[in-house]
């Protein structure tokens, strides 16, 4: 599907991290953009097994509350030596009070607990578009890398602080936010979508 010139998108997340990231990709196409937060939009239950699961039910909810097109995001950490876990419950991990520090130190505990010196992660997201009518579109993009412990750096959210990416040495928490925009599984699956619907 293509977004209309001149059209209105909802971005369907009430994580003000991912917001601002997907705020700033889609600077230079000349949308408007809104926020679910701003529009007061409620928070669907992640029912789904996967990502794209996910990223489909808080686009279509979004999309028929406003009548208008909604983009929603559903991504996360997967470690290999968790057998891909925290995956779609990294939201869940950090508690009701989203306490990021708490899921970082639970990613460092059970990797010791279980004898893993494997570090080996990724960041995967699946963006969904959903046109006004609730037909969905899915794009996906991942960044590979390894976990470093402590966590460092303030910039970005989440389980930035922990994640390093191939050939670098900084985490995302420290590198330039424009760097991470250029590399991050959310830009990798931004790539997609502009090019099939903003082209
Ligand atoms: O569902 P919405 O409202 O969009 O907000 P959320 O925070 O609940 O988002 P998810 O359900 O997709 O959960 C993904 C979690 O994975 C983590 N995550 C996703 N992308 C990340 C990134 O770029 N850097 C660090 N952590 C990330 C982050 O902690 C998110 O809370
Ligand atoms: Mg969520």
């Amino acid at each position: 599907m293509k977004l209309p010139k001149g059209c209105t998108l909802v971005v369907a997340s009430h994580n003000k991290g991912k917001v601002r990231e997907i705020f700033d990709l889609l600077a230079p196409y000349g949308i408007t953009v809104k926020g679910a937060g701003e529009l007061g939009l409620p928070e669907p239950e992640e029912t789904g097994t996967t990502f794209a699961e996910n990223a489909i039910l808080k686009a279509r909810a979004a999309a028929l509350a406003t009548k208008t097109y909604a983009l929603a995001d559903d991504s996360g950490l997967a470690v290999a030596a968790l057998d891909g876990s925290p995956g779609i419950y990294s939201a869940r991990w950090a508690g009701e009070t989203r306490d990021f520090t708490l899921a970082m130190a639970k990613v460092a505990r059970l990797l010791t607990e279980l004898n893993k010196t494997d570090r080996s992660a990724k960041f995967v997201c699946s963006l969904a578009l959903s046109d006004p009518d609730g037909k969905v579109e899915v794009f996906e993009g991942e960044v590979h890398g390894h976990l470093e412990f402590p966590p460092r750096g303030s910039n970005g959210f989440g389980y930035d602080p922990i994640f390093v990416a191939n050939g670098m040495h900084e985490t995302f928490g420290e590198i330039d936010p424009a760097l991470k925009h250029s590399i991050s599984h959310r830009a990798n699956a931004f790539k997609k979508f502009a090019a099939a619907v903003l082209a």
